[in-house]
């Protein structure tokens, strides 16, 4: 496996919880066919398998908590190996949250050539997920865990902006801005790839 991930475009999607990573990605995988793996969707779909593993990580994502490194690292591999020989490209959605993922991912899958930092103001992306949460059915989509997820964000997963900055692979799009607005940004970062 490890060849045919090594050669394919890898996309970083960072971004507070909220800020619009998985509506930007859907549309990305619209109009360039890439592949859409998102860590916490990963994560839900074992917690709906009711196994033993996803009873836990359920408890810790209630808590707006980051699971163990070596849990969603797996997941992530697995799930790319799976879409190797279809795969274009592959968006990374809600990975790394700390600067160590982004360290073993790199170890153990390959280099990102891009990372798309989805940015929002704190109020925003509070606002968007306590609207999400009407509906969304996630047990993280609520008040007190917003709050723990957003101050996570802010002390662990900025970080990983800071560090992927000095590497030049950077690009930041506006997502107070409409939908289609912050994806016309999305589009011209990634045809210039
Ligand atoms: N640019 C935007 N303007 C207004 N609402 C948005 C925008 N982007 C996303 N939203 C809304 O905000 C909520 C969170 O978006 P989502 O894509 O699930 O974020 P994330 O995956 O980063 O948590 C959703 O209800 C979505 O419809
Ligand atoms: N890379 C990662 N490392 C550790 N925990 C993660 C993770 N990605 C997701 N999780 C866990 C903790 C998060 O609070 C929860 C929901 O993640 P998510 O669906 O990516 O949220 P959002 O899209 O609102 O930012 O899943
Ligand atoms: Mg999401």
């Amino acid at each position: 496996m490890a060849d045919k991930i090594k050669d394919a475009k890898i996309i970083f999607v960072v971004g507070g919880p909220g800020s619009g990573k998985g509506t930007q990605c859907e549309k990305v995988v619209a109009k360039y066919g890439y592949t859409h793996l998102s860590s916490g969707d990963l994560l839900r779909a074992e917690v709906a398998s009711g196994s033993e593993r996803g009873k836990q990580l359920q408890a810790i994502m209630q808590k707006g908590e980051l699971v163990p490194l070596d849990t969603v690292l797996d997941m992530i591999k697995d799930a790319m190996i799976a879409k190797a020989d279809v795969s274009k490209g592959y968006l990374i959605d809600g990975y790394p949250r700390e600067v160590k993922q982004g360290e073993e991912f790199e170890k153990k899958i390959g280099k990102p050539c891009l990372l798309l930092y989805v940015d929002a103001k704190g109020e925003t992306m509070v606002k968007r997920l306590m609207k999400r949460g009407e509906t969304s059915g996630r047990s993280d989509d609520n008040e007190e865990t917003i709050k723990k997820r957003l101050d996570l964000y802010y002390q662990a997963t900025e970080p990983v902006i800071t560090f992927y900055e000095s590497r030049g692979i950077v690009r930041k799009v506006d997502s107070e801005l409409p939908v289609d607005e912050v994806f016309n940004q999305v589009s011209k970062a990634i045809d210039a790839l």
